[in-house]
């Protein structure tokens, strides 16, 4: 059975906001928030708790953007990230244990200290189109290969 994460970008017109992972697994990277969805709880529910818990930030409006499969050669389990993007939130950016959040231009976002295929779907987010991808990985920097399309829905 695949592996169920969530990841949410928050934007603030041209600005977006990202976390550099202090602890665990993209440990030094800089991405979205979000983790492992829990028994009791939908993944988007899921999605707005692990915003709350890694950043501070509350929002019930979470507009899903992308479905993302992960593999890595010798590892049988795919990861499964449910992407979210929302504009609509209160609260007080805070860094947590997990994460230190740092607004970022759009045109400035820190490719080279992200996910590497970050940069491949990045443009799409940007561009409002949702998208749904699958990427081989050997290791956490090299991608093998991968397949990436524009979807209507997800
Ligand atoms: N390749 C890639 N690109 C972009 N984003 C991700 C990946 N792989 C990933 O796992 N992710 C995202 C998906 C999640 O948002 C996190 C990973 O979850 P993690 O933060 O380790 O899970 P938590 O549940 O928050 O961690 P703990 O609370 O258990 O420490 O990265
Ligand atoms: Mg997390
Ligand atoms: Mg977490």
């Amino acid at each position: 059975m695949n592996k169920i994460l969530t990841l949410v970008l928050v934007r603030d017109g041209k600005r977006i906001l990202l976390g550099m992972k202090k602890r665990g697994f993209g440990e030094g990277r800089w991405n979205g928030f979000g983790g492992k969805v829990e028994k009791q709880e939908t993944i988007i529910d899921g999605a707005k708790r692990e915003l709350r818990e890694e950043c501070g930030l509350v929002s019930n409006i979470l507009e899903k953007i992308g479905l993302l499969k992960f593999e890595f050669v010798g590892d049988p389990q795919l990861l499964e990230v449910h992407v979210f993007t929302t504009e609509q939130f209160t609260g007080a950016v805070e860094e947590s244990s997990e994460m230190r959040p740092e607004w970022f231009d759009t045109t400035n976002i820190p490719f080279d200290k992200m996910w590497p295929d970050d940069k491949l779907w990045f443009p799409l987010y940007l561009k409002g189109q949702k998208f749904s991808g699958y990427f081989l990985f050997q290791g956490h920097d090299n991608i093998l290969k991968y397949t990436l399309d524009e979807v209507d829905d997800l």
